[in-house]
């Protein structure tokens, strides 16, 4: 007999292409797929939950030359687009971007295969930022919790058993690392870690600065390092989401931007979790050249 709990965690939720996905995108997938890219976009690309929010605003402030006023005029999904994200009565991200002038920042988080076509024919620089797997189950378990129109993800260990087989919003975390790895040597494509972010942020603003086509001057990449850092960007209404009603992002739960720390993980996997996720990772990793850090 179908566990009911299991319907109802998929009742929000549909498939585009084999990958699972919030209902309201995949009803408007034609306007993605066909998605009309300008050559200077600037595409950020991430498994949810593995920073984006952070390397958004660093890669606004590198193309505002360091200017935070020009950060605090909006909110970042009114000035950095979220492609696929369809609400009706919250949010377009194809609307928006078309209505927006170039150049353009846009975050999506589908994996390499469903990146609309034009994006790759334009050659736009793409910038994909990943993090550990054992984290991103834990700020996605979070994430559940926090948007009202998702399940209940149950217990963390249901959550885990989900997250392993992909079962979740956007998929497998392994094939999405996987698939955007191989495109690791695309002259237009930038790969991060978040690890490395935390650990010497300055050497990654640097990276990104150098990237986007522009000069790594001290001034502007200690400007960049003090706007985001994470207690600022915790406390920042532009960045933090808390302008969006409690009905859609119920932050009472969590916030938004949570802990923004390597390992965290360690205070929900129990010895015997963490001992079959290593093994399903080994499984699912062991033709990939990318290794993450899982403490720092
Ligand atoms: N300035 C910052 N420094 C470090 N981590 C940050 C950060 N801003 C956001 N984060 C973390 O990035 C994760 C969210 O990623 P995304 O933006 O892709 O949704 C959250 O992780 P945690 O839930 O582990 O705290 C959040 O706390
Ligand atoms: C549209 C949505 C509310 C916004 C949810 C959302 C917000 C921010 C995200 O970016 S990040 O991964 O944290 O950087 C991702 C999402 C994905 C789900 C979005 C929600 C679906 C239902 C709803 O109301």
């Amino acid at each position: 007999m179908m566990d009911p709990s299991k319907y109802d965690y998929r009742e929000n939720f549909d498939k585009v292409h084999g990958i699972l996905m919030y209902k309201d995108f995949v009803k408007y997938w034609d306007d993605v797929e066909t998605f009309q890219a300008r050559p200077d976009d600037i595409v950020i690309v991430t498994y949810p939950r593995s920073g984006t929010t952070w390397a958004s605003e660093i890669i606004y402030l590198i193309c505002k030359d360091g200017d935070v006023e020009k950060c605090n005029e909006d909110v970042i999904f009114n000035r950095i687009p979220f492609l696929e994200c369809r609400k009706e009565t919250f949010l377009n991200g194809v609307k928006q971007l078309n209505e927006m002038a170039s150049p353009r920042i846009l975050k999506t988080h589908l994996p390499r295969e469903l990146l609309p076509a034009s994006f790759w024919e334009k050659n736009c620089k793409i910038v994909y930022i990943c993090r550990n797997a054992k984290d991103v189950a834990v700020s996605n378990y979070y994430f559940f919790q926090m948007i009202n129109s998702y399940p209940d993800p149950g217990s963390f260990p249901e959550f885990v058993e989900e997250f392993m087989h992909g079962e979740v919003p956007y998929g497998s975390w392994f094939k999405h690392v996987i698939s955007w790895w191989e495109e690791r040597n695309n002259p237009h494509v930038l790969f991060i870690l978040y690890e490395d972010m935390k650990e010497d942020i300055r050497k990654e603003v640097v990276k990104l600065i150098r990237f986007l086509g522009r000069k790594p001057s001290e001034e502007l990449v200690e400007k960049i390092v003090q706007h985001t850092l994470f207690q600022e960007m915790k406390n920042n209404p532009c960045t933090n989401y808390t302008t969006v009603p409690d009905e859609i992002i119920n932050q009472k739960v969590t916030p938004f931007i949570r802990k923004g720390i390597t390992g965290d993980w360690k205070n929900h996997f129990t010895v015997a979790l963490n001992e079959r996720f290593d093994v399903h990772y080994e499984q699912q990793m062991n033709k990939c050249t990318l290794k993450f850090r899982t403490e720092i």
